[in-house]
């Protein structure tokens, strides 16, 4: 009798053992196919990467194919179960895009394996150089209470000074800084010193006058996802020292980084410090592991913001010397001459005793270099 072959008569035609051994025929094939579409979709990475989308993800061209899919289907899989397989290659493929893109980024160890060092003036700050102290008040608030701190921390062998010239405030009624005035004492007193004087830059207008003033420019927290800042210091070529956001991921960070450096300016050193938690003991949350994290992934010297991390003043000492453990490039630390009446961040910045406890603490950890 002629007709359909029943499912019977069919398995009686051909054995398991054959059947398998074609679904393992059709695998190599699919893989091929698979690892082909791959290496093409790895293409469409790289172009999107070189015209700055970072993004790669595009949910109407992954729409696109899946209705192209659905409508070519003729079974014997339903399109709910083909199309959910199409969607694993695409989460699959994009994974791909962007691994492959952070290993292009010009942060990474995989595209600069040793170490970058800075060397600004005579300091050196990475690699195999000592761990570095940068020290100073949070706000230039005077002639006075700059001179004193200077003094004070150059005869104990600190090489940075900071101090902030303009200062992002939560309140728009705090202090917001002495502005140019406070950049041009800044660095003259930091001279007069033998000191590097750092100073935050927050405003893209601002970035050629902070950097005619101080010698490493600083991006803080709350201005490390903004872009054109980013850019503009990158093009700016005063070494950049640029803190973590509030609530930035370690990759967000890295990628801020990526912006300096993508604007031809490598002299970037990373700072951690801390990042908001539900934690209210402390002012924010040292996050140690993206501090031995970006050691590892990046080639840039990374140090550690104590001050911001612990909100106060007697977790400073364990937080620096955990720091330095993990590998830290140095401290940064604030200190005043009287941080009663500073104008600004008074609960947590050291007095000048304060100083000389916190540095006897370290002083066998900062004489060695970074290790681990
Ligand atoms: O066509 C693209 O833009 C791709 O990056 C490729 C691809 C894909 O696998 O088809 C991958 C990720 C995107 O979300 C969209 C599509």
């Amino acid at each position: 009798m002629r007709g359909f072959p029943t499912l019977r008569s069919m398995t009686h035609q051909r054995s398991i053992e054959d059947l398998r051994a074609e679904v393992d025929q059709i695998n190599r094939d699919l893989l091929t196919l698979l690892s082909k579409r791959g290496e093409v979709v790895a293409q469409i990475g790289h172009a999107k990467t070189q015209e700055g989308r970072p993004n790669h993800y595009d949910p109407a061209r992954e729409d696109k194919q899946l209705k192209e899919i659905e409508s070519l289907n003729q079974g014997p899989f339903t399109s709910a179960a083909v199309k959910a397989i199409f969607k694993e290659i695409f989460k699959a493929s994009l994974d791909l895009e962007e691994s492959n893109d952070k290993k292009q980024l010009l942060v990474s160890r995989k595209v600069k394996s040793e170490d970058t060092v800075l060397d600004i003036d005579g300091v050196r700050i990475g690699g195999d150089a000592p761990p570095i102290i940068v020290a100073g008040p949070c706000s230039i608030e005077s002639e006075e209470q700059m001179e004193q701190t200077a003094a004070f921390l150059a005869a104990r062998g600190v090489k940075i000074l900071r101090g902030g010239a303009y200062k992002p405030r939560t309140s728009p009624y705090g202090f917001q800084g002495m502005g140019v005035d406070g950049l041009i004492l800044g660095s003259r007193v930091a001279k007069e010193h033998g000191m590097l004087f750092v100073t935050e830059v927050m405003d893209t207008r601002d970035v050629e006058i902070v950097a005619e003033h101080a010698d490493i420019l600083q991006v803080g927290a709350r201005n490390m996802h903004n872009f054109a800042l980013l850019r503009e210091v990158g093009r700016s070529r005063r070494p950049v020292l640029l803190k973590r956001g509030l609530s930035a991921t370690i990759e967000e960070w890295l990628y801020a980084a990526e912006y300096i450096l993508s604007e031809g300016n490598n002299e970037v050193i990373l700072c951690e410090r801390g990042i908001r938690t539900y934690e209210k003991w402390t002012r924010n949350t040292l996050d140690l592991s993206a501090v031995a994290l970006a050691k590892q992934e990046t080639h840039l010297p990374v140090i550690v913001d104590v001050t911001h991390a612990a909100g106060r003043r007697d977790l400073l000492i364990p937080l620096a010397k955990a720091a330095l453990a993990v590998g830290a490039d140095g401290i940064h630390v604030e200190v005043h001459p009287s941080p009663a009446t500073a104008l600004s961040d008074n609960e947590q910045q050291l007095d000048f005793a304060g100083y000389d406890k916190f540095s006897d603490a370290l002083s066998s950890l900062l004489r060695q270099p970074a290790s681990v």
